[in-house]
């Protein structure tokens, strides 16, 4: 019985692919169509994306058909978390997804919000929490109706093998943070320690929010994340991830799925 495919779990959809390849050409197939419908809908298309290898997992969208049939110039780019380090720093995510995904494809610069790279990581948190506020007052970012929270159109989520996503650790205070929209951290277990993140309200409160998990290295959190553990095994922040009325969607390879139960490999 070979479960490589798309199984509905709960709450969300897991989308197991055989390789790296088809992963990445499904996820650009995934988010082409919903920007597609969010365009139709709104007019716009406003994205959060992490860091880490879900940049590299992007490079499909930025070649045919996708690069001529996606209406880029209705996309709006921002960050779910960004590392406080200079935009032009090895480590920024700005930089990663320039290089990697948006300067490969016709995004209207002005349409880009990074955060005040020339600031500590609290003034950028807040001045960045300003900025998708003004977004949001001009109806380029949409607001929940079950919370006071920007309603993003998609939010794209990297995880760690300890089950982090964004920058949202296991067992840091910011998981509880119920007020603000963005936050800071100055103690991240992952390099650099100063980063902003969106809060868990702002990440389930979007339409969609997609996460990307691939490699060995990340089945123990995707077991912990996906599958009923019970309340004895670590609670990792991937698991807090439930959007409350939009869709979820994982998109695994094979050995970051290899863990979870129920779901067999057959050669
Ligand atoms: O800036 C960051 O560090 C991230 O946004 C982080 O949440 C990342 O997405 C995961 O750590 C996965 O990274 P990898 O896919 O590279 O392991």
């Amino acid at each position: 019985m070979a479960h490589v495919g798309v199984h509905n779990h709960k709450d969300k959809e897991l989308r197991i692919h055989e390789s790296l390849d088809e992963l990445g050409t499904d996820l650009a197939d995934y988010i082409a169509e919903l920007s597609e419908t969010s365009v139709k809908e709104r007019g716009v298309f406003a994205v959060a994306l992490s860091g880490g290898s879900l940049i590299g997992l992007l490079g499909k969208l930025c070649e045919a058909p996708y690069n001529k049939t996606v209406d880029w110039t209705k996309w709006y780019i921002l960050w779910a978390d960004e590392r406080v380090v200079a935009k032009n720093h090895a480590d920024s995510n700005y930089k990663l997804a320039k290089e990697g995904f948006f300067s490969k494809v016709p995004i209207v610069p002005s349409h880009v919000h990074s955060i005040n790279d020339s600031v500590s990581a609290e003034e950028a948190a807040n001045e960045y929490e300003f900025v998708i506020r003004q977004l949001v007052k001009s109806r380029v970012i949409s607001v929940s109706d079950t919370s006071d929270c920007p309603k993003f159109d998609l939010i794209l989520l990297g995880i760690g093998p300890d089950g982090h996503v964004a920058s949202l650790f296991p067992n840091h205070p910011v998981l509880d943070e119920k007020d603000e929209w963005v936050t800071f951290i100055t103690d991240s277990p992952k390099p650099p320690p100063e980063r902003i993140t969106f809060t868990l309200p702002v990440i389930n409160s979007a339409s969609n929010v997609v996460v990307v998990v691939t490699g060995d290295s990340k089945a123990d959190a995707a077991h912990l994340a996906v599958d009923d553990v019970g309340p004895d095994s670590p609670l990792v922040p991937a698991k807090l991830v439930q959007p409350t009325k939009g869709k979820l969607v994982w998109f695994l390879d094979k050995p970051a799925a290899s863990k979870l139960e129920g779901i067999q490999f057959s050669e």
